[in-house]
């Protein structure tokens, strides 16, 4: 049986339109309804064919939903959930794919008091965004966290993993609160160093723009990758998860400043020690079966 059969998808970005494509080759049968605030948005959904219906308003488009699922930027998670507070069925389930999740549990309860709330995260992406980026086989063998409140009720959890399983994703439970600490170690703090490292290559005067672009060849190839990412979701992001990203910025600037010093001083063994460890790490990593898909993200899956 499907666990949903009225499928509404608020935000038909790159996650929504990949959302919207998976569940079409998974559940076929599955009705998908898509809104989206743009205009030109919806648009394009139309014209890609990435829904059976697309409606003008978020009211109208949740109206007789059995799951709706929010694809839109943590920071607009709050305003869209009261949008279509009014026009939620008693027994729909709400889920959203945020990277951050315990502020967008809490603006979600606030907006639709009384409603079953389970939400998720896909930890799976790209640097693009847009209804054109998305695939259908974005969330294949990635993990997709799913976190839901103290005392959810077991079912409505059930229905949202199985949903997230029949995309092809694996699932973890988790608390809210310990998914914000993991990811802010796992993924926003590494954003935040791309971005800082690409803007302060961009900056030296000694450095040309040109030179910068002819020989980024080797990691800092990669840095422009994850730095090219979307700036309001990521903007988003860091103000909502603002104080694990902060506690682990500053464990974080320890580190650099231990191996600052290391470097000063000719600390060779200090270097050695930790670069090995770190290699051990990555090691680890792929021996325990995590292909290289699935650490890089988006890269080796874009379309
Ligand atoms: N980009 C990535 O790699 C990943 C993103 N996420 C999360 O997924 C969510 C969506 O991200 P993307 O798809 O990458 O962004 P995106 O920028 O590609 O798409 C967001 C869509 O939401 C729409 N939108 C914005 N405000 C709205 C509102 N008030 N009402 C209705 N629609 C609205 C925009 O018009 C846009 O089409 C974010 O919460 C992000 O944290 C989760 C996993 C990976
Ligand atoms: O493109 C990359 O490297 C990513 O890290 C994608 C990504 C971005 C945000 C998430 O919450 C999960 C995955």
């Amino acid at each position: 049986m499907l666990p949903f059969v009225r499928i509404t998808i608020i935000g038909l970005g790159l996650i929504g339109s990949s959302v919207a494509r998976a569940v079409r080759k998974a559940m076929p049968t599955a009705r998908i309804t898509a809104y989206d605030a743009d205009p030109a948005v919806r648009e394009t959904v139309r014209a890609l064919d990435l829904a059976d219906d697309v409606a003008d308003t978020a009211g109208a488009s949740v109206i007789d939903a059995d799951f709706v699922i929010l694809c839109v930027p943590v920071g607009a998670m709050g305003a869209v959930a009261a949008d279509f507070a009014d026009d939620l069925p008693e027994d729909a389930i709400v889920s959203d794919v945020g990277s951050c999740k315990a502020a967008v549990l809490a603006a979600l309860t606030e907006a639709l008091p009384g409603a079953t709330i389970i939400p998720a995260h896909p930890v799976a992406g790209t640097e693009r965004s847009g209804p054109e980026a998305g695939f259908a086989t974005l969330f294949q063998k990635r993990w997709c966290i799913v976190t839901p409140p103290e005392g959810a009720d077991a079912l409505a959890v059930e229905r949202v993993a199985e949903f997230w399983r029949r995309l092809g994703a694996d699932v973890e439970l988790m608390a809210p609160e310990h998914h914000d600490r993991v990811l802010a170690v796992t993924s926003h703090l590494p954003h935040l160093i791309a971005y800082t490292i690409v803007g302060t290559a961009s900056d030296l005067e000694e450095v040309t723009q040109s030179e910068v672009i002819k020989y980024s060849a080797g990691g800092f190839r990669d840095f422009t990758r994850i730095a090219a990412s979307d700036p309001t979701m990521w903007r988003d992001v860091f103000l909502t998860n603002r104080e694990a990203v902060l506690e682990m910025l500053q464990r974080f600037s320890e580190d650099l400043s231990q191996l600052q010093r290391a470097i000063r001083w000719g600390k060779g063994d200090e270097l050695f020690d930790l670069f090995s460890r770190t290699r051990a790490i990555r090691r680890s990593i792929i021996d325990q079966g995590q292909d290289d898909a699935r650490e890089d993200f988006g890269r080796s899956h874009q379309p």
